[in-house]
């Protein structure tokens, strides 16, 4: 198991490599592969729950160091993950950019909904500094989290892919099927790569922020790539470009699929962008909702260190479908984690059995619920670790 720590040596000298995490994430094989949670702060913890009513809004607490840290800090406490993802949301990007943002009790985000061109136009400029300013709590928490943790913990950064942040600010909120921003991606497209161009520029600059502040690798969500409209409208919506939408983000040929256009394509862009300004640099890429083609198209289409798996995605299949020697992530439904017992046992089973000797982060296929007992965490990771 890990290196011994001499006393005079500081845990936050220890070697990136030490980190098992990352270590999968430059594409060794580690057994058992190294764990962490989507959402792994979060209601299920009695301790979150006393966190978040001190801090007042759920707002407050991402913008809080004091109180995001402490946060962060909970589920590595209790048990030992191998990577500690920064707390905060995909949403303060929306509120960055001058949008209003609430946080509705017991029915999640609610923004002020970018029906058109006048709400967009209304938005900060990608290059206003008051953007990053909004920010600056977040990477203070970044920074402060790497001395804390264990050094062998991955710190993960992340943010959301423009898709998904953009089907949020356009409908402001999540409907199931996000109707409002398939409408909108089905008139006026022009606008949507307006805004898809202004997340990619903003987001490439919040993730160099967060890996100049201390994490050692991000995640981009994209969360709602099984939402987006199955075809393009061969012709009609405004035609006038919005703003600057850079060259590169134009599609080079009409027929470029949805998931092309808004999801793969601007990912790809925010790669290059980030590692241009740190090389190197490891990010994972979460696809909910595209199914097995999609997911096996993330790492050669965006370049992405690894790909996410939702749970709906046979991880075996998707293996046999990839080479040996790409990234996976994920996979775990997680209803089975709400379920527990014997049902749990094989599920932990079927992800290892799936993934043995190959370049595997344990993980759930979307976030943990609030109603998970803490005990089904405590058994997953057990039986993963070959103690149970
Ligand atoms: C779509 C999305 C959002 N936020 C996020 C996504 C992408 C991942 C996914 O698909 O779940 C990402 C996110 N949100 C949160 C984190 C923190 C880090 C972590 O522990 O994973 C991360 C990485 C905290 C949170 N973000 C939110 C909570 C719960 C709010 C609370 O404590 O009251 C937490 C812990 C709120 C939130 N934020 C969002 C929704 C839809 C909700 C409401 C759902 C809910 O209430 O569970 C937007």
């Amino acid at each position: 198991m890990g290196t011994t720590m001499t006393g005079t040596q500081r845990e936050s000298e220890r070697k990136p490599s030490e980190r098992k995490v990352l270590r999968v994430l430059e594409g060794d094989a580690v057994g058992p592969p190294p764990a962490w949670m989507m959402r792994q702060a979060g209601r299920y913890l009695p301790e979150y729950r006393a966190t978040r009513a001190e801090a007042g809004s759920f707002l407050d607490l991402c913008y809080s160091p004091d109180f995001a840290v402490e946060v962060t800090l909970q589920p590595i406490r209790r048990f030992g993950f191998d990577a500690a993802i920064l707390f905060s949301d995909i949403l303060v990007i929306p509120h960055a950019l001058g949008q209003d943002v609430r946080f509705v009790e017991g029915e999640g985000p609610r923004l002020d909904p970018l029906d058109g061109r006048a709400a967009y136009g209304r938005l900060r400029e990608a290059g206003d500094p008051a953007v990053m300013t909004h920010l600056a709590p977040v990477f203070e928490t970044v920074t402060r989290l790497r001395a804390e943790l264990p050094g062998e913990t991955t710190l993960l950064g992340f943010c959301g892919a423009p898709w998904t942040v953009a089907s949020y600010m356009i409908g402001g909120r999540g409907t199931p099927d996000l109707a409002p921003a398939r409408a909108l991606a089905e008139g006026d497209t022009a606008l949507v790569d307006a805004l898809i161009d202004r997340l990619v520029t903003v987001q490439t600059d919040y993730l160099v922020r967060q890996l100049e502040a201390g994490a050692d690798a991000v995640q981009i969500f994209e969360s709602h790539a099984g939402t987006l409209p199955r075809a393009l409208p061969a012709s009609g919506g405004p035609v006038e470009p919005v703003g600057d939408v850079a060259e590169s983000a134009l599609p080079d040929a009409p027929a470029a699929d949805a998931l092309t256009r808004w999801s793969l394509r601007p990912i790809a862009r925010m790669v290059a962008g980030v590692r241009a300004r740190v090389p190197g640099a490891k990010i994972i890429v979460f696809a909910r909702g595209s199914g097995l083609d999609g997911h096996a198209r993330v790492v050669p289409e965006t370049g992405a260190d690894a790909v996410g798996v939702d749970w709906g995605v046979d991880l075996k299949a998707l293996r046999a479908a990839v080479p040996p020697t790409m990234v996976t992530q994920g996979n775990l439904h997680p209803e089975t984690l709400i379920e527990g017992g014997a049902a749990l046992d094989a599920a932990v089973d079927t992800v290892l059995a799936a993934t043995a000797g190959l370049p595997h982060i344990f993980n759930l296929g979307h976030g943990i619920t609030p109603q998970t007992p803490v005990a089904h965490v405590e058994r997953m990771l057990a039986r993963l670790r070959g103690q149970g």
